[in-house]
C-alpha cells in the first residue's frame, strides 16, 4: 500500500522543511477546497506550485470545488500525477475528459453518502478511485467504518470486470485504520494529520506500511 501524505495539517510557515520531513512518501495528497463545495477553504494554485518546486514527488491533487472545470488548467502542473474530481461537483464528466486532455491521470471521487453504484458507469474510464472515509472539508476526523465496504466493491468491479484504476482512501488513517484499509484493497492511503502530528513521518510512514502487511498475513 502506497502513502500519500496531505499537506493540510502541515505547518505552511515551514513548508520545505515539512516537504523534506515526508522525503519517503510516494506522492503528495493536494487537498483544495473552495468554500463553497466544502465549508472551508484550503489553498489554491500559487501554494501548489511552491509545493512542486520544493518536491522532487508527484503530486495527487484533490479538488474539493464546485466547478472543477474552472481549476484542472492551473493544476496541471509538470509532477502532478493525478486530478481527482468530486462525481457530486457540477459537469464532473467534462472535467474527466479535461483531465485526460491535459496529460494528467484521471481521478474520481465520491463523498461518504454516495454509493459505489452511482459511479459504476464511469470507472472502466478512470485511473483511480478515492473512497472518502470522512466528511470532506476538514483534517483530523474520525474514520467512517463503512467506508471498507465501498473498497471492497471497488475490488470486486475491477476484478470482474478488468478495469485498471488504483483504489486510493482518504480520511481518518492512523496506526489503528491504517491495516483495516490495506486488508480491504486500498493501494494508496492519504495520511495527514496523523503524520503531520507525528515528528519522525518517513519513519512513521515506514510503521504504516510494516503494520499494513503485518496484518495481511
Ligand atoms: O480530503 C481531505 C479532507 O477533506 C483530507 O485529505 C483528509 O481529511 C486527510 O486528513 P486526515 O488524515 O487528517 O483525515
Ligand atoms: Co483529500
Amino acid at each position: 500500500m502506497k502513502i500519500a501524505p496531505s499537506v493540510l495539517t502541515a505547518d505552511f510557515t515551514n513548508l520545505k522543511n515539512e516537504i523534506d520531513s515526508i522525503s519517503d512518501a510516494d506522492l503528495i495528497h493536494i487537498d483544495i477546497m473552495d468554500g463553497n463545495f466544502v465549508p472551508n477553504i484550503s489553498f489554491g494554485p500559487a501554494i501548489t506550485k511552491q509545493i512542486s518546486k520544493v518536491s522532487n514527488k508527484n503530486l495527487d491533487v484533490h479538488l474539493m470545488v464546485l466547478d472543477p472545470l474552472n481549476w484542472i488548467d492551473e493544476f496541471s502542473l509538470e509532477n502532478v500525477e493525478y486530478i481527482t474530481v468530486h462525481f457530486e461537483s457540477n459537469n464532473f464528466l467534462e472535467a474527466l475528459t479535461k483531465i485526460r486532455k491535459n496529460g494528467k491521470k484521471v481521478g474520481l471521487t465520491i463523498k461518504p453518502e454516495t454509493s459505489v453504484s452511482l459511479i459504476s458507469k464511469y470507472l472502466k474510464d478512470v485511473d483511480l478511485v478515492l473512497i472518502m472515509s470522512v466528511k470532506p472539508g476538514f483534517g483530523g476526523q474520525k474514520f467512517i467504518p463503512e467506508s471498507l465496504n465501498k473498497v471492497k466493491e471497488l475490488v470486486d468491479l475491477r476484478e470482474k470486470n478488468n478495469y485498471k484504476y488504483v483504489i486510493e482512501i482518504d480520511g481518518g488513517i492512523n496506526g489503528e485504520t491504517a491495516p483495516l484499509v490495506k486488508k480491504a484493497g486500498v493501494d494508496i492511503a492519504v495520511v495527514g494529520s496523523y503524520l503531520f502530528n507525528k515528528k519522525e513521518r518517513n519513519k512513521e510512514m515506514e510503521k504504516l506500511r510494516w503494520k499494513s502487511l503485518f496484518f495481511q498475513i
